[in-house]
């Protein structure tokens, strides 16, 4: 599928879609309850892995009106009848690797091509170090992965710098056992955020977890527990509203998107990070209002450590700043869909720009914008980045478009009602 962008600003108000990250959470967690409602959840290519694996572990999941009705495994999963393809979701795989952990049985987990060449060596390592079998097919840290469960308890280590979602999975997993688990984390945590919002989960269905941040991150988790999720509201999507806050932002124009309510999301950062660049924002927490007043922009620098998934986004906005933009603390950001990093860079200088690409960075000189027929590297987080500069180069085309249907199925109708020209042609 390929989009066509003309010039164009943006004006008017959209509802923020529901948060992908806070979705896999509650289903995921929900499915380790008895019972729970998960309301107004985002309903997308990876959120659908999520459910079909919580399905395939023993959990029943129905939808009505939008909302769903988990009838749970109570912390005990059932052996699969068939192999786990998560797609291209690389936090289902994550999740479902510890969840899997605690079958009594073997599990198979596998993706699309994206998703088999992302790494998962410290999870794997760290899984074996608990008592489970675990093997990676191709002997590559990859999937696909073979898990034999027998997870329990012990004293572990894991490195932090690749991706919090090892951390996240464990975290959901390690209080089902019978043995008391000590985690401590390697290095720096990178993306920690989205351990908070593990945490936030976990904590409302009634987990004890204790984070002991004194030296090292260390995470101390009680055995024998139970989840009891009940009800839970997912809360709107900050990464997914960067395109929209980003897009009033690049095109002078004044953009309102709501659902924007105060969360554990890192990407909660985009406000900051606009006001910095010189745009007008204002966030009306108690109703989760967001209004950006696009001005002219000026370069920034940002450390992505907790915050890879704006790094496309932020990229953009620094094309058509005033001055330096520098994107650092971003290696992992390389580990995702693709490497982004490297995606961006070629893209933004087919466009005209000036980018240096270096292994944990981005450095980006503002300038005028040229239109042109781009790669969107069949990632959701790029084709959206790219779309958006679309709007400002003008004449300007993105292939694999159809990738937005990884966490955001409305995004061209969100930003063409907002008037941009956006015009989807399926070939
Ligand atoms: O836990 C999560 O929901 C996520 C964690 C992040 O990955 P890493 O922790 O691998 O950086 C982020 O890039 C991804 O989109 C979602
Ligand atoms: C990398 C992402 O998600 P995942 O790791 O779940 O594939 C993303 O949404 O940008």
């Amino acid at each position: 599928m390929r989009v066509k962008i003309s010039r164009t600003s943006v004006e008017g108000e959209v509802f923020a879609p529901p948060s992908k990250s806070y979705t896999h959470r509650a289903i995921t967690i929900g499915s380790l309850s008895e019972k729970c409602v998960v309301r107004r959840p985002l309903i997308s290519e990876d959120t659908k892995a999520t459910i079909r694996a919580c399905k395939m572990l023993g959990a029943q999941i129905n939808e009505e009106k939008g909302d769903l009705f988990i009838e749970g495994v109570k912390g005990k999963p059932h052996i699969p009848e068939d192999v786990i393809d998560v797609g291209n979701s690389g936090t289902t795989l994550r999740f479902m690797t510890a969840v899997a952990s605690l079958v009594d049985g073997v599990s198979i987990l596998t993706g699309d091509n994206s998703l088999r060449t992302r790494p998962n060596g410290p999870l794997i390592e760290v899984l074996r170090d608990l008592g489970v079998e675990v093997i990676s097919t191709l002997n590559n840290g990859c999937a696909p992965l073979v898990v034999k469960g027998g997870l329990k308890g012990a004293i572990a280590k894991i490195d932090g710098s690749i991706s919090s979602q090892f951390i996240s999975a464990l975290l959901i997993a390690c209080p089902l056992t019978r043995q008391s688990t000590t985690l401590s984390i390697k290095g720096e945590l990178r993306s920690k955020p989205y351990v908070n919002v593990t945490l936030e989960i976990l904590r409302k269905a009634g987990a004890e977890i204790f984070e002991d941040s004194n030296h090292n991150i260390k995470f101390i988790i009680p055995p024998n527990q139970n989840y009891n999720l009940r009800d839970y509201l997912v809360p709107g999507d900050f990464s997914s509203a960067s395109y929209l806050l980003a897009a009033a932002a690049m095109t002078s124009s004044r953009v309102v998107v709501k659902n924007m309510f105060p969360s554990q999301q890192g990407d909660m950062a985009i406000i900051d990070i606009l006001k910095q660049m010189g745009a007008g924002v204002s966030w009306d927490k108690e109703n989760g209002v967001v209004t950006v007043n696009g001005h002219d922009l000026k370069g920034v620098r940002v450390d992505a450590a907790a915050t890879p998934d704006l790094v496309p986004t932020i990229a953009v906005l620094g094309a058509v700043a005033e001055g330096q933009t520098v994107i650092e603390n971003a290696e992992h950001v390389r580990y995702k869909e693709t490497d982004r990093l490297h995606a961006m860079a070629v893209e933004l200088k087919k466009m005209g720009v000036s980018v240096k690409e270096d292994q944990d960075q981005l450095t980006i000189k503002g300038g005028k914008l040229k239109g042109g027929d781009l790669h969107g590297w069949h990632d959701h987080r790029i084709v959206m980045a790219l779309t958006i500069a679309g709007m400002v180069a003008g004449d300007t085309t993105v292939d694999t478009a159809e990738s937005i249907f990884i966490s955001y199925p409305n995004f061209f109708d969100d930003v063409r009602s907002l008037g941009a020209d956006v015009v989807v042609n399926k070939q």
